[in-house]
């Protein structure tokens, strides 16, 4: 028969508190790498919208570009970019636009086009202040897209 001591019983419960709470730090710990996402290194919803508006501005002002947007209404478009940025740096939004191969399908987007757009992006993303490192992370979630939206 084994005895435990009050004294011991309180130290054994005090140290399986310590490896709950230890535990619990771990996760939290993961929960918080987790919650650092692309989206919120863009800064969330604002920091989005900001890097739309400025990305459309740059685009308004390239003469190679702007005429692909004549039929475009801007207000709408500028919705399904936040969201479609949004949900590709793994932010929790829904997109409603169309697949990149649908939506881009007819409009006969050269390399020239896609290297101009991810250009006034990146300029984009200089103007908000966005680093580097997050530059190019968002950078290599779009550029596999270039399939979809050229040539066809
Ligand atoms: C990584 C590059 C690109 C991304 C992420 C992107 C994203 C999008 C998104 C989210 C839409 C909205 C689709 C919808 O409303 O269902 C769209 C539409 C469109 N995009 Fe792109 N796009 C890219 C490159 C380009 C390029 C290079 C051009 C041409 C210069 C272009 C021209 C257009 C046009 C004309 C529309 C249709 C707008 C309308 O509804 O009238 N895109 N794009």
């Amino acid at each position: 028969m084994v005895f435990i001591s009050r004294g011991n019983l309180i130290m054994l419960t005090s140290r399986f508190s310590l490896i709950s709470l230890l535990g619990l730090l771990l996760l939290c710990s993961g929960c918080a790498a987790k919650s650092d996402s692309l989206y919120q290194q863009l800064g969330s919803h604002n920091g989005v919208s900001q890097i739309t508006d400025s990305f459309l501005q740059n685009l308004a002002k390239d003469p190679l570009i702007a005429h692909h947007f004549e039929q475009t209404d801007i207000h709408v478009f500028r919705q399904r970019l936040i969201e479609h940025l949004c949900v590709v740096s793994g932010g929790d939004c829904v997109y409603k636009g169309e697949s990149m191969f649908d939506s881009h399908v007819g409009l006969h987007i050269s390399q020239a086009d896609f290297d101009a757009v991810v250009g006034h992006l990146i300029d984009a993303l200089k103007q908000q202040h966005i680093p580097i490192a997050t530059r190019n992370a968002l950078l290599a979630k779009l550029a596999p897209m270039y399939q979809d939206i050229t040539y066809h």
